[in-house]
C-alpha cells in the first residue's frame, strides 16, 4: 500500500471558509494535493474515480468562489464529488468511501449540510437547482444556486425539461456543464456531436475576450445594439446558440482545469446582478492528472481498489462468469437464430453487456444515452413493426421510464422484452442503485409476463421464453454480480409460461423462491432438515402468471409456506398471499411467511452483508420456519 501523499496546504482545509483567503498559487496547489489525496484514498476503497480527478480545479474553484454551503452546490449524480467530500469536513472518512457504514458513494443530504441534494440517477441538478433558486426568491433568502451536470447527463430528457422551465423563469441559477465528452462510455447522439462542435470550433475563448463579454453582465446603460452584436458574437464565436435559444446566458467554453480562468469567471458570475439562468460550459478531461486513468479506455470511471504506482486494479479471485455477461451471451445465441432481435440500452452498454452484442450485431445494437424513458417507448415503436426489442436496463433505471412502460408498452400489449440487471441489492454503490421495486411496480401491470432467475442457467432459458414471447411484454431480472457456476447449456429452452418447479421435496415447511436466493433457501432446507423439519423448496421462476397449482399445492401439503424474493413488499410475495386468500387456502391455519426486503433503505456494504441486514440469508429464512411453527411442532435443537 503506498503512503499518503504530502499535504501541507490540504492538511490546513476542513471546510471550504478555510481556503476563501488562499492566494491563486495556493489554490493551484491545493488542487494538486486534491487530487492525490482523492487517488490514494479511491486505491483503498474503488469507486468512482475518473469523474472526481476531472472535477478537481472546480470543486476548488466553486468552494473558493461561493459561499458554500449558504450558496447551494448540486453535483449531478453526486459520482463525482469525491474531492468535494474531502473539502467539506468529510475528509477524515474518505476512506471509508462506499464501504459499510462508511460515506456514501454520492451526494447526500443526510450526509453532510454541504450536500443540499441527494442524487446517484443522472441529470437532476437542473430541476433541483431552479427548485432552490425559486425558493430563494419566495423565501427572500439570496443565495446562488450552482448545477453541476457532465456532458453524459446532459443526453437525459429530465435536463432539458429543467431548461426548458428555467429558461423562461428570471431566477438566477447557474448550471456549470462539465464537459469531458465522455459518459461511462464514449457518449453518444447529436446533443453530443453538437457539444464537440462548439468545443473544437473554438477550443478556448482567451480570458481577455471573456472577461469583456462578462463585463456587459454588469448593470449600466447597454445599447440595443450591442447587445444584440454580444448575442451575435457569442453565438458565432462560441457557437453558444442552443443554450442562448433556451434563454439562458451561455459563457464558454473555458479550460475547466485552469484556475486562471475559472476563478476570475466564477467571480464575475457571482457577481453579477442579471436575473436568469447561465451556462458556463467547461471543458474538462476525465480521469485528468492520473496517467493510468487517462490513459484507460473508460477513464476509471469505476474502479476497484488499485495500486497507486502502477495503476493496476486489485482482481476478484477467478469465478463464474457474471450474470451480465451470461445473459449477453445468451442474448447474441438468440439473435442469431432470429434477425428481429434487436437490443436497446441507455448509456450503460458494459454494464449490461450490450457492448458484446454490439460488436457481434452493430446494426441491431442501440445506446440511446442516458435516456431510459425514451429507450422504452423506441423498443415499442420498434415492437410496433415486428421487431423484437430487448431493452436492457438496470431496475433501479426503469423506475424512470414507468409511465413509458405502462402506457407505451403495457397498455398496447406490445412484446418489448425487458431484462433488468441488478436485481435486488447491489453493494456498494447502495440504496440508489438496488433494483427493490420492479416487482412490484411492474406486477401491478395487466399483460406483463415476468421472471426471475435463480442461476445463470435459468437466466439463459428466461432469454429464450422472452424472445418466443411476441403477443405482450415480459421481463426477466437477476443480480448484479457472478453466477452461481451451475452447468451451462449452449442455449437456452423456453420455459413453459407461468410454471414454476420444485427442486427439493419435503413435508412440513415449503419454501417458495422467487429469483436469486434460491441457494440461500436450499442451505435453510439443509439446515431445518438437520432439526427435523422436512423441507420443500420451489423456484417460481414466475411472478406473473403466477403458477398457481404450484403455489396452491404447497399450500395444502405443508404447514409452513415461506416466499422469499430480492423485493419490496407489494411484489411476488403478495401475489402469492392474494391467490390464497382468495381461493381460501388461507382459512385453515396455513402459516405463511412472505419474506421481502424490509421497508426502509439499505446502505452500501457487500451484498452478504445488506442480505444480512435485510434478514434474507438462510439462518433468517430458518428462524422464520422455525418461529412460524412455534410451540405446533416439536423442533430438534440446532446442532452445535
Ligand atoms: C438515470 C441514470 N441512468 C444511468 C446512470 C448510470 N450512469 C452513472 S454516471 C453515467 C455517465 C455520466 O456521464 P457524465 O454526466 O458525462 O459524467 P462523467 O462521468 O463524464 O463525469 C451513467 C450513464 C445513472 N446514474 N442514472
Ligand atoms: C454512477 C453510476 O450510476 C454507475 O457508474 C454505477 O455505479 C454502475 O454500477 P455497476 O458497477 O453496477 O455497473
Ligand atoms: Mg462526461
Amino acid at each position: 500500500m503506498s503512503p499518503p501523499p504530502s499535504t501541507p496546504l490540504l492538511d490546513r482545509v476542513k471546510y471550504p471558509a478555510d481556503l476563501r483567503n488562499f492566494s491563486g498559487e495556493q489554490l493551484k496547489q491545493l488542487a494538486d494535493e486534491l487530487r492525490a489525496e482523492t487517488i490514494h484514498a479511491v486505491s483503498q476503497t474503488g469507486g468512482h474515480l475518473g469523474a472526481s480527478l476531472g472535477v478537481v480545479e472546480l470543486t476548488v474553484a466553486v468552494h473558493a468562489v461561493f459561499d458554500t454551503p449558504k450558496d447551494r452546490l448540486i453535483w449531478d449524480v453526486g459520482h463525482q464529488a469525491y474531492p468535494h467530500k474531502i473539502l467539506t469536513g468529510r475528509r477524515g472518512r474518505i476512506r471509508t468511501l462506499r464501504q459499510g457504514g462508511g460515506l456514501s458513494g454520492f451526494t447526500r443530504r443526510s450526509e453532510s449540510e454541504y450536500d443540499p441534494f441527494g442524487a446517484a440517477h443522472s441529470s437532476t441538478s437542473i430541476s433541483a437547482g431552479l427548485g432552490m433558486a425559486v425558493a430563494s426568491d419566495l423565501l427572500g433568502r439570496p443565495r446562488n444556486v450552482i448545477a453541476v451536470i457532465g456532458d453524459g447527463a446532459m443526453s437525459a430528457g429530465m435536463a432539458y425539461e429543467a431548461m426548458n422551465n428555467a429558461g423562461a423563469n428570471k431566477s438566477r441559477l447557474l448550471v456549470v456543464l462539465n464537459d469531458n465528452d465522455m459518459s461511462i462510455a464514449p457518449p453518444v447522439g447529436a446533443m453530443s456531436a453538437y457539444l464537440s462542435k462548439v468545443v473544437s470550433s473554438r477550443p478556448f475563448v482567451s480570458i481577455r475576450e471573456m472577461m469583456a463579454k462578462l463585463a456587459r453582465l454588469f448593470p449600466g446603460p447597454l445599447e440595443r445594439a450591442a447587445k444584440r452584436a454580444d448575442e451575435y458574437a457569442r453565438g458565432l464565436l462560441t457557437g453558444g446558440t442552443l443554450f442562448e435559444e433556451l434563454g439562458f446566458y451561455y459563457v464558454g467554453p473555458i479550460d475547466g482545469h485552469d484556475l486562471d480562468h475559472l476563478l476570475p469567471i466564477l467571480r464575475n458570475l457571482r457577481d453579477t446582478e442579471m436575473q436568469g439562468p447561465i451556462l458556463l460550459h467547461v471543458v474538462t478531461k476525465k480521469g485528468k492528472g492520473y496517467a493510468p486513468a487517462e490513459a484507460s479506455a473508460d477513464k476509471y470511471h469505476g474502479v476497484q481498489r488499485f495500486n497507486v504506482v502502477t495503476g493496476e486494479q486489485v482482481k476478484a479471485p477467478p469465478g463464474p462468469p457474471s450474470y451480465t455477461k451470461i445473459f449477453a451471451n445468451a442474448l447474441i445465441a438468440e439473435a442469431e437464430a432470429d434477425e428481429r432481435i434487436v437490443a436497446v440500452n441507455a448509456a450503460m452498454p458494459s454494464g449490461t453487456g450490450l457492448d458484446a452484442f454490439g460488436k457481434r450485431f452493430p446494426k441491431r445494437t442501440f445506446d440511446v444515452g442516458i435516456a431510459e424513458q425514451h429507450a422504452v417507448t423506441f423498443a415499442a415503436g420498434m415492437a410496433t413493426e415486428g421487431l423484437k426489442p430487448f431493452c436492457a436496463i438496470y431496475s433501479t433505471f426503469l423506475q424512470r421510464a414507468y409511465d413509458q412502460v405502462v402506457h407505451d408498452v403495457a397498455l398496447q400489449s406490445l412484446p418489448v422484452r425487458f431484462a433488468m440487471d441488478r436485481a435486488g441489492l447491489v453493494g456498494a454503490d447502495g440504496a440508489t442503485h438496488a433494483g427493490s421495486f420492479d416487482i412490484a411496480y411492474l406486477g401491478c401491470l395487466p399483460n406483463m409476463v415476468l421472471m426471475a432467475a435463480a442461476d445463470e442457467a435459468e437466466l439463459m432459458h428466461m432469454v429464450a421464453t422472452a424472445a418466443a414471447i411476441d403477443d405482450r411484454p415480459s421481463g426477466f431480472r437477476y443480480p448484479r454480480g457472478e453466477g452461481e457456476g451451475v452447468p451451462l447449456p449452449k442455449r437456452g429452452t423456453p420455459l413453459e409460461i407461468g410454471r414454476g418447479r420444485i427442486v427439493k421435496e419435503g413435508t412440513t415447511v415449503a419454501i417458495l423462491s422467487y429469483g436469486a436466493r434460491l441457494r440461500e433457501c436450499l442451505k435453510a432446507a439443509e439446515e431445518l432438515g438437520a432439526r427435523g423439519l422436512s423441507t420443500t423448496v420451489a423456484d417460481a421462476r414466475f411472478a406473473k402468471p403466477l403458477d398457481t397449482a404450484l403455489v396452491e399445492r404447497l399450500a395444502r401439503e405443508h404447514a409452513v409456506l415461506i416466499t422469499i424474493e430480492e423485493g419490496s413488499v407489494g411484489g411476488f410475495g403478495s401475489f402469492v398471499l392474494q391467490h390464497l386468500a382468495w381461493t381460501g387456502l388461507l382459512d385453515r391455519g396455513l402459516k405463511v411467511r412472505p419474506m421481502v426486503l424490509p421497508d426502509r433503505y439499505i446502505d452500501h456494504d457487500s451484498p452478504r452483508k445488506q442480505y444480512d441486514e435485510a434478514g434474507l440469508n438462510a439462518a433468517h429464512i430458518v428462524a422464520a420456519a422455525v418461529a412460524a411453527l412455534g410451540s405446533d411442532t416439536a423442533v430438534r435443537p440446532v446442532r452445535a
